[in-house]
């Protein structure tokens, strides 16, 4: 790919409003943007979708951070590489930071698009022109919660997202139901609960929700499986699918009827790609999660959305859901509940570097 630096800038960013789970509160967002610079000059974007603090995943900003310096850099500065997923086999010697591996091997697949010529949605098979958006509610006051879901159903999205706990369940989500009879609504849990809470997720069946994402333990399959046959409601899992293993471990042992697929957990596009075609083949719907990311990732998960598999609306929101002005331009915008798949070479949208340089905490450089 004729490689001659890769440089990354971790950024951080406000949130337009706090973001509630029953794990904790996200006010600031910090990420890694990496760019892939090749002989030509021409460079692609790739954006490192870890936390700050390890709650989500076991990775941080400054996990992906160490793992891409000491180690993922030098491998490709020693290994030139032919094609994006060349970086994916070569990372395999690096055991999981699977977020740190995706923040680079996604920059090398847009650089890759850019030197064939051809959008990444069309380089990696993707058909759909424009992709259903699904938008995520998480207060932590019912009233808001209630007010928020209106005003996202009035702009048009297609699927709401209900964060949910024990403690703001039932009661939350019968309203929604009762306020908006035919909204594909789903909830997700975030691990929020165990197998002795299986009669008060039973009671969410009445509710028709799309599916109810996470129940119980991140790490967990069994315990899903067991929970996912006393429910008549799907289980997607988020979470518990870091891997293709995963993918294939949860379908052989029935532990949901839905798979969320992260690009920039996984592993990467080459990984993503490979979970949503077993996906495919064994008759799994699949949807893009969101990780309330920048522009960089948003433009990537419109391109995997855009493949065959995803049936289901994604978090693939606007911009403005989060951020007052993005890191790339055009933002990503919603329009009548669409998201348009952009023609252009790669990703499709440009890095805004006023906003990028407004927002960068700290750069690296290394040239090959
Ligand atoms: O970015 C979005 O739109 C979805 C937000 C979301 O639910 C989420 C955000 C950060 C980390 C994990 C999750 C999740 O899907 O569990
Ligand atoms: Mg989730």
């Amino acid at each position: 790919m004729n490689l001659t630096a890769i440089n990354a800038n971790i950024i951080s960013m406000p949130l337009k409003q706090p973001f509630h789970t029953h794990l904790g509160t996200v006010y600031e967002r910090e990420s890694i943007i990496v760019e892939a610079v090749d002989k030509d000059g021409i460079n692609g974007f790739g954006e490192g979708v870890a936390f700050s603090s390890p709650w989500y995943t076991e990775e941080t900003v400054g996990t992906s951070w160490h793992v891409m310096e000491e180690f993922l850099i030098p491998l490709l500065k020693k290994n030139p590489i032919s094609h994006p997923k060349d970086a994916s086999i070569l990372f395999g010697s690096i055991r999981r930071n699977h977020m740190a591996k995706s923040a680079i091997e996604l920059a090398l697949w847009d650089l890759y698009a850019k030197q064939k010529q051809v959008s990444l949605s069309r380089l990696i098979g993707g058909e759909a022109d424009k992709i259903p958006s699904g938008v995520v509610v998480a207060s932590k006051d019912e009233a808001e919660a209630l007010e928020q879901t209106a005003m996202y159903v009035e702009e048009g999205y297609q699927r709401i997202k209900v964060k949910i706990s024990p403690a703001n369940d039932y009661r939350l989500l019968s309203r929604i139901r009762n306020a908006f009879p035919d909204l594909p609504i789903m909830a997700d849990a975030n691990s929020a609960y165990t197998l002795n809470d299986v009669d008060r997720l039973k009671s969410l069946d009445e509710l028709g929700l799309l599916m109810i994402e996470q129940p119980l333990a991140h790490n967990d399959f069994l315990e899903h499986a067991k929970l996912q046959s006393k429910l008549t409601t799907a289980i997607c899992l988020d979470e518990s699918i870091n891997s293709y293993e995963d993918a294939v471990l949860a379908a052989e042992l029935g532990s949901c009827r839905i798979i969320s697929i992260k690009a920039g957990k996984v592993g990467g596009l080459t990984k993503a790609i490979r979970i949503h075609d077993f996906c495919r083949d064994r008759g799994i719907p699949v949807w893009c999660g969101g990780m309330i990311e920048f522009g960089v990732s948003r433009a990537h998960n419109i391109a995997l959305a855009s493949l065959p598999g995803f049936t289901i609306p994604g978090d693939i929101s606007s911009s403005s859901r989060f951020w007052e002005e993005d890191i790339i331009t055009p933002e990503v915008s919603v329009e009548n509940g669409w998201v348009t798949v952009p023609k252009s070479p790669g990703i499709g949208f440009e890095v805004n570097w006023r906003r990028l340089e407004q927002t960068t905490l700290s750069s690296m450089a290394f040239h090959f």
